[in-house]
């Protein structure tokens, strides 16, 4: 490809990327996966730049570009060398006209900038936000110990017992220790959140919203398969990889539960008031992963940030009923919004008297209200809110 037809490649992604956001539909990734799929000539050189391109785009457009082309003008007002292949070539981009719309530059919508800066983010943490993550690799401890184990690259050690990083980008997932279920890509923050858990051998924790078992399998982990862990979720795709991830990591999920959204007691009804711990790790904005998914910001509206408060307090009234006397519920978000976080949690509080904030301990995160934050400026983590409650 030319170099003008890569830019004409990243203008046709972005023209999918931009309304896919905007209607809750696929993520940049998947469209940028199938959309290279489809054209088996573009090398990986192409496809590596026409990546580039279209996250540069989506990194700098902080209000949702009308198309694809205003985008990747915007890009251009800002480098000679984009704007000069805007020159009618084959298979480039036309030349520009004085109509033609350039996107506005920021990190977010305004509306999501200012609950951003109400949130106590000032404009490096904001700015963090928008970098590029590292890749975090979790040593599995039931197969492998970070102390020893062979890698094809040697990674930095990280403040969680098995946590490793590399560069952004390394393909951990063609090393064979990968295949073999003795590694996971796991962001360091996540880490930290299962070894935080006030857990410990012998006790029986509902995993709530599990999806595909990420922290699931931290935790049987972290508790070298001695608990009694059950896993449950609503997204039938996400949580049928679990078992085979399970499977692969040798760790023991005692049951996989599928849930009807707004009748979880069913499935859930043998464990009403008994579990020791329920981990909440609740749907959200993911403010604190647009590192990997930029393009989540333009998915974001009020509207839909005020369905997703109404379903993280649903989540954790269903995690309230679970927990035993004196037991505790632990709610986590991959986001960096009070209204995500802290204003939950007083929500909670309020709605059920008696239940206490329980504080968790941390090596990096700072607290905020009656919880914890960590987030990519600070900590190099993802953005997460983290608080624990004990019942009555
Ligand atoms: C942040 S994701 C979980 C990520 C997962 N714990 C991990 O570490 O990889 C939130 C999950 O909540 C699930 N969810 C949404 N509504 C739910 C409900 N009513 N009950 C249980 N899970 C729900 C979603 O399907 C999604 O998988």
């Amino acid at each position: 490809m030319t170099p003008a037809a890569r830019v004409q490649a990243a203008i046709e992604l972005l023209d999918v990327i931009i309304p896919a956001a905007r209607g809750k539909g696929a993520p940049a990734d998947r469209i940028i996966a199938e959309y290279f799929r489809a054209r088996r000539y573009a090398g990986s050189k192409d496809r590596r730049a026409v990546r580039d391109l279209v996250y540069h785009a989506i990194r700098l457009c902080g209000p949702v570009p009308v198309n694809g082309r205003a985008a990747m003008l915007a890009v251009a007002a800002q480098d000679e060398s984009i704007a000069a292949l805007f020159d009618g070539s084959p298979h480039g981009p036309a030349p520009r006209t004085e109509d033609d719309p350039v996107a506005k530059t920021g990190l977010a919508p305004k509306w999501l900038a200012a609950a951003l800066r109400t949130s106590g983010l000032g404009g490096p943490e904001m700015a963090a936000l928008m970098g590029r993550a590292p890749l975090d690799i979790r040593v599995n401890a039931l197969k492998a110990d970070r102390a020893t184990i062979a890698l094809p690259e040697t990674g930095e050690p990280l403040a969680a017992p098995q946590g490793l990083r590399f560069a952004s980008g390394t393909q951990v997932e063609q090393w064979d220790v990968y295949t073999q279920g003795l590694i996971e890509v796991q962001d360091h923050g996540s880490q930290l959140i299962i070894e935080a858990l006030p857990v410990a051998a012998g006790d029986t924790i509902i995993d709530l919203c599990a999806g595909a078992g990420g922290k699931t399998l931290a935790l049987a982990a972290r508790l070298g398969n001695a608990a009694s862990i059950i896993a449950a979720d609503t997204d039938k795709r996400r949580l049928g990889n679990l078992a085979p991830r399970a499977e692969r990591a040798g760790a023991q999920i005692d049951h996989v539960l599928l849930l009807d959204p707004t009748r979880e007691m069913r499935a859930l009804g043998n464990w009403a008031g008994k579990a020791d711990h329920v981990l909440v790790d609740a749907p959200c904005s993911g403010s604190g992963t647009w590192r990997r998914s930029p393009e989540g910001r333009w998915r974001l509206d009020p509207a839909e940030l005020k369905r997703l408060n109404a379903l993280q307090d649903h989540v954790l009234d269903i995690g309230s009923y679970l927990v035993r006397p004196g037991g505790t519920l632990v709610f986590v978000t991959c986001s960096v919004l009070d209204a995500e976080g802290t204003e939950r949690i007083a929500a909670f509080l309020a709605r059920h008297p008696g239940w206490q904030a329980e504080p968790l301990a941390f090596p990096l995160g700072r607290a905020r209200g009656q919880g914890w934050r960590l987030d990519p400026f600070h900590d190099s983590t993802d953005g997460f809110f983290v608080a624990g409650l004990r019942s009555p």
